[in-house]
């Protein structure tokens, strides 16, 4: 079959541009990232895909601009990224909730954190547990509650700030098959929804296709871009259709994975 709905990138006019990025990335003499070019589209949902240890959780942090690039910038509307400045939300693979707070406090204490009054900042918290479908358990702890649904609080307080930038590094990962299925079908409806730019970073290839606007492909360590494509398959996707068996062993190819 040919395959019509990938395109390398160049072949469809960006929209409006969100983030710039020009990095490369070394630990001592280990060279890590290697001379990364891309940008991010306002409101588009790219997912990073690339080999066990090949720098994405690395690229994840300077992008959020808690790690610095050795050379180069990631630039945000024209800006050099900053936490302090910019609101960048942070997802990462372990749930990370605080064992002795509620699920409301959980939510709320970042927005306080933010100088968010706290009537508003409750109102806000219980908005965002609605979006991510766990009304009725505000009251909850951590130790209560299942790990599927600690991660939909960590996204929850990750739209809580109503940030400009997601990024999500492996938030399913930890997951059993079913519920990271289950979790790929509500972001995918919280992206609709909320319209946020979403970096998405995982090294699971159906995932990528199931979930992405646009993917880049990362070469093993150190990385370099191996590709990038925009995916253009029609939402909700299908995992059984031929087009997308296709295009996922496509992106399997460019990971030099044998399917
Ligand atoms: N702070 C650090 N200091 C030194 N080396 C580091 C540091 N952080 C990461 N590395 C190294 O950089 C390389 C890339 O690590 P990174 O965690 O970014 O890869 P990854 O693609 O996210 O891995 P995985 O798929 O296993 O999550 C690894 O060799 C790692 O040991």
């Amino acid at each position: 079959m040919e395959v019509g709905s990938l395109h390398r990138l160049g072949e469809k006019k960006m929209a409006s541009q969100l983030l710039d990025v020009n990095i490369s990335k070394k630990y001592s003499s280990m060279d890590v990232l290697d001379n990364l070019v891309f940008s991010v589209e306002e409101n588009e949902f790219l997912v990073i895909v690339g080999p066990t240890g090949c720098g994405k959780t690395t690229l994840g942090n300077i992008l959020s601009g808690i790690e610095k690039p050795t050379a180069g910038k990631v630039r945000i509307r024209g800006e050099i990224i900053d936490p302090h400045v910019h609101n960048i939300s942070y997802v990462f693979q372990e749930p990370s909730c605080i064992p002795w707070y509620t699920m409301i406090e959980d939510v709320s204490m970042g927005l306080e954190i933010r100088g968010v009054d706290g009537a508003k900042a409750i109102q806000r918290a219980k908005d965002v547990i609605k979006l991510v479908d766990m009304a009725g358990f505000e009251d909850y702890y951590p130790w209560q509650i299942s790990g599927g649904m600690k991660q939909r609080v960590a996204i929850a307080r990750a739209y809580a700030t109503n940030p400009d930038l997601l990024i999500m590094d492996e938030p399913f990962g930890h997951l059993d098959a079913q519920t990271r299925y289950l979790m790929q079908i509500e972001i995918m409806r919280i992206w609709e929804q909320e319209k946020k730019t979403v970096v998405f970073i995982t090294n699971n290839i159906e995932e990528a296709v199931y979930l992405a606007s646009r993917i880049i492909v990362l070469s093993k360590l150190p990385a370099h871009m191996k590709g990038e494509y925009t995916v253009d398959l029609p939402r909700p996707r299908d995992l059984t259709s031929p087009e997308f068996l296709e295009f996922r062993a496509t992106i399997t190819r460019e990971c030099e994975i044998v399917e």
